[in-house]
C-alpha cells in the first residue's frame, strides 16, 4: 500500500489517536507500523486469536499515527489545528475560512479528553480558544451593551440569533445583578435576561471556577499572526444533536433531572432571509467574548448542559454530538464596514458502540440506535468522499441525518449556492480518530474501515509443512500409496514434491477463502447499512404520506363543510320560500273564507231585512221563535260549524308545519298567523278552539 493519498479533493485529513488501555488484560489486535518518515502513518489489525472466523489483517493509512504516550499538545501542534486557526482568523487584508476540526471513536477511546481536556489537562478547544484569543489581543472591539461595535455585530448576524455580550450572559446565568445589566434591545432578537435564571441559587452552586480549570499545556510558545489592520470580536455558541434534532447549549435550559417540565425547543438548520446561499442553525445564542477567561466560562456553561448519561461502557458518555463553535468577526480597523465572520467548528462526537456491550435499555438504548445510525451515515459519507479520491463522482449522501448536513452541507453547496464567495468555502477538515488498541475489536475495526484514508487487507500464510516433512521422519511408501489423488508415484522425492503442490493449494485456497469470508462480511455490514437507510427513508415517507393523508382529510373536511354550510343555507332559503308562498295561500284561503263569512252574514241580515219588515212591523225580530226564525238560527250554526272546521284544518295544518320545523322565523310567522286567525275567530268560539291547542 501507497503512503496515504493527498489529493485536494479529500474533504477530511484523518489522524489516529491511540490511548493508553484500560484492557490490560486483553490481548493487543492494533500495532503501528515502523516507519523511517517521522511520524508513523500506517497500523495493521489482526483480530484476536480467540476469534476463529477471520485471520485476514488488515492494514490502514492515516494522515498521522499517534502512539499511546502523545500529550494534548502534540495532537493540537501535530494535527494542522494550528494553521486552521490561522485560516479561521485570515491574513493581512483577507477574509477569514471556516473550519472543522472532530474527533471520531468507539465509546470511552478518547474523543473528549482530546478535544475538552479533563480536570488537569486542557484539551485542543481551550486551547484554541487561548490562541485566538492571543493572537487578536488588543485588536478586540469593545463590545459591552449600547456600544456601536454590540448593534453592528448583531447586525451582521445571519443566523437569527439572540446575542449577548458574555457578562451580561453570564450574570444572567449565575450572577444576583442580571436585571441592571440588560441590555436594550439590540437590532437581532434577544431574550430576556430574567429568561435564563429559572432559579439563580441553584446555578450559583454550579458556577464554574476557573481556578479549578487546567492552565497546562500552555501555548506561550505559540504566536499566530493576525491581520493588523483589522479589529475582531469572538462570539461563540453551543448546541448539540441530539436524538437527530439541535439543541441550544448556552439557552439557559435548565437540566431536565431538575424540572422535568421544561421542555427544550429544538432549532432547526436552514437558509434564512439574510443567508440564502448557505444553513446555518437558526435562533441560537450567541455569546461575545472580550477574553479568553470569559470564553472558558461560558464554554462549561454549555457542556453542563450537554446530555451525559452513564452507560455500561463508559461512566461519563457523551450521548450527543457536540458541537462548539467559535465565530471569528473580522473589519477593517479604521473604516470599519462589514463584519466578515469565519467560524472554527470543533465537533465532540457521540462514542459508536454496540448496544450489547453498553448494557443500555430504554431511552438510553433508543439514543445508542440514534448515534449508530447518524455515524453509520457519517462513515457512508466519509468513505464516499474518499472513494470519489481516485476520480469517481459519487454523490456523498449528507443529507440522511442532522449530523451529516451540519458536517458536509456547506462542503457541498447547492448549485444555486455555487457562486459563493471564497472565504465561504471551507478549508480542509481535521478528523482525529481514537482508538484502544487492546478494546473492543469488531466497534474498532468498523470505525477504522470507514475513516482511514486507505485499507489492504492481507491473509497471513499457513506455514508450508513441507519442511516439517522433510525435516523431520520421512514418510513411509505405504502411506503415500494410500494418499486420495496421488499420482501413484512412489519415490519420496516424487511424494515429497506432489506434497509440497497440494500444501500451497490449500495455503493458496485458504487465502482466498479467508479473504472471501472477509468480503462477505464487508458486504453484510454494506448490505445492513443499507438496509437500515432504506428503512430510515421508508419511516420518513411513510411519516410524509400520513403527513400528505392528514393535510388532503383536512381540506376535505373542510371543502364538505363548506359545501354543508352552502347547502344549508339554500335549503333555508327554499324553506322560507315555500313557507311564504304557503303563508300566502292560508293569507287567500283565510280571505276568502272571512270574505264568505262575510257574504253570508251579509245575506242573512239581507233575508232578515227583507223578511222582518212585515215581522218587525208585527212586532218579531228574525231570531223569533217561529219557524222561520229557527231555520235561520239552523243556518247560521251549520255555517259557524262549518266555518269552525275550515279553521282547525288550517290550524292543524300549521301546528304540523311548526312542529316539523325548528326555525324560530317559522315559529314566530305561524303564531302571527294564529293570531290574525284568532283575532277573526267568533269570541264566543275561542274558549272551544284554544282548547284544541
Ligand atoms: N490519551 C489518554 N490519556 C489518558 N487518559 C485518557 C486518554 N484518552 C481517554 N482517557 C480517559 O478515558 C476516559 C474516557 O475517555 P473519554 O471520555 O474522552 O472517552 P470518549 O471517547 O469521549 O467517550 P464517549 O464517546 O462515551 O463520550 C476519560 O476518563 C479520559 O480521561
Amino acid at each position: 500500500m501507497e503512503p496515504p493519498p493527498r489529493p485536494s479533493s479529500s474533504l477530511f485529513d484523518v489522524y489516529l489517536r491511540l490511548r493508553p488501555s484500560t484492557h490490560s488484560a486483553n490481548p493487543r489486535f492494533l500495532n503501528v507500523e515502523e516507519t523511517d518518515a517521522p511520524h508513523p502513518t500506517h497500523i495493521t489489525i489482526k483480530p484476536p486469536t480467540n476469534d476463529n472466523r477471520k485471520r485476514a489483517v488488515e492494514r490502514f493509512a492515516f494522515t498521522r499515527v499517534f502512539e499511546e504516550d502523545a500529550e494534548q499538545m502534540d495532537l493540537f501542534k501535530g494535527t494542522g489545528a494550528l494553521s486552521m486557526i490561522e485560516g479561521v482568523l485570515g491574513g493581512h487584508g483577507r477574509h477569514g475560512r471556516d473550519g472543522l476540526l472532530a474527533t471520531l471513536g468507539v465509546t470511552g477511546s478518547g474523543k473528549s479528553h482530546t478535544i475538552l481536556g479533563t480536570k488537569t489537562v486542557r484539551g485542543i478547544t481551550q486551547m484554541s480558544l487561548d490562541v485566538l484569543f492571543q493572537a487578536t489581543g488588543n485588536r478586540l472591539v469593545q463590545s459591552f451593551y449600547g456600544a456601536p461595535a454590540f448593534s453592528s455585530l448583531a447586525a451582521a448576524d445571519v443566523s437569527e440569533a439572540n446575542m449577548f455580550t458574555a457578562t451580561a450572559y453570564l450574570d444572567a446565568m449565575y450572577g444576583d445583578n442580571q436585571s441592571e445589566r440588560c441590555p436594550s434591545r439590540a437590532q437581532t432578537s434577544m431574550l430576556e435576561c430574567s429568561s435564563f435564571l429559572t432559579n439563580p441559587s441553584s446555578r450559583s452552586k454550579n458556577i464554574p471556577r476557573l481556578s479549578a480549570m487546567p492552565q497546562s499545556p500552555a501555548i506561550e510558545d505559540i504566536e499566530l499572526p493576525s491581520d493588523p489592520t483589522a479589529e475582531y470580536a469572538i462570539v461563540i455558541s453551543m448546541y448539540e444533536v441530539y436524538n437527530d434534532r439541535i439543541f441550544d447549549l448556552l439557552a439557559g435550559n435548565v437540566s431536565k433531572s431538575k424540572h422535568p417540565n421544561v421542555k427544550r425547543r429544538a432549532l432547526l438548520f436552514k437558509n434564512t432571509e439574510q443567508s440564502p446561499d448557505r444553513k446555518v442553525v437558526a435562533g441560537l445564542t450567541k455569546i461575545i467574548c472580550g477574553s479568553l477567561e470569559e470564553a472558558l466560562m461560558v464554554l462549561e456553561t454549555g457542556l453542563m448542559e450537554r446530555k451525559v448519561a452513564g452507560t455500561g461502557s463508559n461512566a461519563v458518555s457523551s450521548r450527543s454530538h457536540g458541537f462548539f463553535c467559535i465565530e471569528v468577526k473580522k473589519r477593517n480597523a479604521e473604516r470599519k464596514g462589514p463584519w466578515s465572520t469565519s467560524t472554527l467548528s470543533i465537533v465532540d462526537l457521540a462514542g459508536s458502540e454496540r448496544a450489547r456491550n453498553a448494557k443500555t435499555a430504554g431511552a438510553t438504548l433508543a439514543e445508542a440506535g440514534k448515534i449508530n445510525e447518524s455515524l453509520m451515515y457519517l462513515g457512508q459519507c466519509m468513505q464516499m468522499q474518499s472513494d470519489n479520491q481516485d476520480g469517481s463522482r459519487n454523490i456523498v449522501p449528507f443529507r440522511q441525518c442532522k449530523l451529516t448536513e451540519l458536517l458536509f452541507s456547506n462542503s457541498f453547496p447547492s448549485t444555486t449556492a455555487r457562486q459563493t464567495t471564497h472565504h465561504h468555502q471551507p478549508q480542509k477538515s481535521i478528523m482525529i480518530v481514537t482508538a484502544d488498541p487492546k478494546g473492543d475489536f469488531n466497534a474498532t475495526s468498523q470505525i477504522l474501515r470507514y475513516s482511514a484514508l486507505a485499507r489492504e487487507v492481507t491473509v497471513p500464510r499457513i506455514p508450508s509443512t513441507t519442511s516439517t516433512i522433510l525435516a523431520g521422519t520421512r514418510p513411509k511408501s505405504s502411506a503415500s500409496s494410500h494418499m486420495p489423488g496421488g499420482s501413484g508415484r512412489s519415490t519420496p522425492s516424487a511424494i515429497l514434491e506432489e506434497l509440497d503442490s497440494a500444501n500451497s493449494t490449500i495455503s493458496r485456497l485458504t487465502s482466498e477463502i479467508e479473504i472471501l469470508a472477509l468480503r462477505l462480511a464487508e458486504e453484510t455490514a454494506r448490505r445492513k447499512a443499507v438496509e437500515q437507510s432504506w428503512q430510515a427513508a421508508e419511516m420518513r415517507m411513510q411519516d410524509l404520506e400520513q403527513e400528505i393523508r392528514d393535510e388532503c382529510f383536512a381540506a376535505m373536511e373542510e371543502a364538505v363543510e363548506a359545501e354543508r354550510r352552502r347547502w344549508r343555507c339554500a335549503w333555508e332559503v327554499e324553506a322560507e320560500n315555500q313557507e311564504g308562498r304557503l303563508d300566502a295561500k292560508i293569507d287567500v284561503v283565510i280571505q276568502a273564507a272571512r270574505a264568505e263569512e262575510r257574504e253570508r252574514l251579509r245575506k242573512l241580515e239581507r233575508g232578515f231585512d227583507g223578511s222582518s219588515s212585515s215581522g218587525r212591523k208585527e212586532g218579531k225580530g228574525w231570531w223569533a221563535d217561529d219557524e222561520e226564525g229557527r231555520e235561520v238560527r239552523l243556518r247560521v250554526r251549520e255555517l259557524e260549524e262549518e266555518n269552525r272546521g275550515l279553521r282547525m284544518k288550517v290550524e292543524r295544518g300549521e301546528r304540523e308545519k311548526v312542529a316539523k320545523s325548528a326555525s324560530p322565523v317559522k315559529v314566530r310567522r305561524v303564531l302571527k298567523a294564529n293570531a290574525s286567525a284568532k283575532r277573526w275567530v267568533d269570541p264566543e268560539r275561542m274558549e272551544g278552539l284554544d282548547s284544541d291547542y
